[in-house]
């Protein structure tokens, strides 16, 4: 993998998929640089849709979250953009917040809206 190349998981909830499609759309050759990853739904609109070349994990309510929160305790993660749904209630809410609560505790980079997913995208880019 490139020095300056991320592993960077891209996630959305049903309600805020096309939020985050049209996050990535004018993003493609930036977020290309980097190894991404998605769970399962949000992952194959955003290969079909945009031809981004993404790994696949599980859709989220059937273990895809649980599958990043392990990418993510493993330090196999780099950063996760995550557009939560503020306004509908999940039945795996309890997997989302364990990914989100292990995002925190492992100082991932985190992004749940366009502005802190531009800061992300912008981070990465930052030479160190
Ligand atoms: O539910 C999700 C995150 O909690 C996202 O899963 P999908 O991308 O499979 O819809």
């Amino acid at each position: 993998m490139p020095a300056h190349q991320k592993s960077l998981a891209l996630v959305a909830h049903d309600g805020m998929k096309d939020a985050l499609i049209e996050w990535a759309r004018p993003r493609v050759a930036e977020l290309s640089k980097h190894r991404l990853f998605a769970t399962g739904t949000t992952g194959g609109r955003l290969h079909t849709e945009l031809g981004l070349d993404i790994t696949l994990l599980k859709s989220g309510p059937l273990g895809g979250d649980a599958q990043l929160g392990a990418m993510i305790a493993e330090e196999r993660l780099d950063g996760l953009v995550f557009f939560v749904d503020p306004l509908s209630a999940l039945p795996h809410d309890v997997d989302v917040k364990s990914l989100l609560r292990l995002a925190i505790l492992y100082d991932t980079n985190l992004a749940v809206n366009k502005t802190t997913a531009d800061a992300v995208l912008a981070h990465f880019d930052t030479p160190k």
